[in-house]
């Protein structure tokens, strides 16, 4: 069935809304093929107050979760990697339970710890803690492991970023490569998404950039720049920065068939809730989400120090849209952003 064209007025006005929730800056960009759609709010850059810009790169946070899990699903492909097997076999004396197999880390089902609730509790002591800490995995794996497992392996869905930061590790002690040069050969150089990139322990962003603002716990405190920073916390969980325009070609690419065999994607599209809203879901490295007009969109949300991001596509790609906010530790601007999505894929509300 024909999708039902975007609408922009709703669009703007879920922008809007995410303004007036405390966002500095908010956009969104439909590509439907051989059209885009975009829409801005407010600024990119408090200090210059340049505005936003689709084409511009942000930290996308969890998204980054897909392309670890492109780049898995690519090595199960070429029979390097079995998703059933005990991470053990790979990262043998790495984790402390060895009933726990890749799909268990890419399903978030694995009962590991996420390390970044400790990190973050306080919102911003914890950034400043780490914002230029370089981080080994190993370190990583040893903050989540010094918790008890939170359920049995394969019981219990649960998020964690800890579960991706293992899968990065398994894909460089597997390809003898880093995950940098795993991204760049297997996606970024195949789509060309040259605003795209991976340069942990980095802490800037090249060209043109979307400034980042952490919103403090504290009621009315200013917002905290937090452009500049290493992500050493989430590396293959959180650490890629791209652009709207980017990340509407991955997701489109993924969904249509072009990155990861098609038997493949199936698996990961066999989803479990995520929560008990019943319209979400989450398979391997991706979420699903069903909106109110019965289109299921299927991409991932990010969440990382001044950068909210919604990406999320049609089940055959021809549909993709991504939406960003220049905050984070905002719930009301995270939820209004997600309302671009309804406007861009399900259009005029029916009044
Ligand atoms: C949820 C999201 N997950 C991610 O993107 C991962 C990489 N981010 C997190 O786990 C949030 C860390 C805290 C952020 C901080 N919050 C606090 O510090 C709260 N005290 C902030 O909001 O910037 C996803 O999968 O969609």
């Amino acid at each position: 069935a024909p999708l039902p064209a975007p609408d922009p007025d709703g669009v703007g006005d879920a922008l809007k809304r995410t303004l007036a929730a405390g966002a500095p800056g908010a956009m969104t960009r439909v590509d439907d093929g051989r059209t885009t759609l975009s829409r801005t709010a407010g600024v990119s850059d408090t200090a210059t107050g340049a505005g936003m810009d689709t084409d511009g790169r942000f930290r996308i946070g969890s998204v980054t979760k897909t392309f670890s899990t492109v780049v898995l699903m690519q090595l199960v492909a070429e029979g390097a990697v079995d998703p059933d097997a005990p991470v053990e076999r790979y990262l043998p004396g790495v984790l402390p339970d060895t009933r726990i197999t890749v799909r268990h880390l890419l399903s978030h089902r694995s009962g590991l710890w996420d390390y970044s609730n400790d990190m973050f509790a306080r919102t911003v002591p914890g950034f400043e803690a780490v914002r230029d800490r370089v981080f080994t995995v190993r370190e990583l794996i040893d903050l989540a492991t010094a918790h008890p497992a939170t359920a049995v392996p394969g019981t219990t869905y649960q998020y964690s970023n800890t579960n991706f930061v293992v899968i990065g590790a398994l894909i460089e002690k597997v390809t003898g490569r880093t995950v940098r040069e795993e991204y760049e050969r297997r996606i970024i150089d195949p789509l060309d998404l040259r605003n795209t990139a991976y340069v942990h322990p980095e802490t800037s962003i090249s060209g043109k950039r979307i400034r980042g603002y952490l919103t403090p716990d504290e009621a009315g405190a200013p917002l905290v720049d937090s452009t500049e920073q290493t992500v050493s916390w989430a590396q293959s969980a959180g650490a890629v920065i791209s652009s709207p325009g980017d990340l509407d070609r991955f997701m489109s690419a993924l969904l249509g068939g072009r990155l990861v065999r098609a038997d493949l994607l199936e698996r990961m599209l066999e989803m479990t809730p995520s929560d008990g809203s019943g319209v979400r879901f989450y398979g391997l490295g991706l979420r699903r989400r069903d909106l109110s007009c019965g289109i299921p969109v299927y991409g991932h949300t990010g969440t990382v120090q001044g950068y909210y991001t919604y990406s999320f596509t049609t089940r055959d790609g021809r549909r993709s849209v991504t939406s960003v906010a220049n905050t984070s530790n905002n719930g009301t601007a995270n939820t209004v952003l997600g309302d671009t999505l309804e406007a861009a894929f399900c259009g005029k509300r029916a009044t």
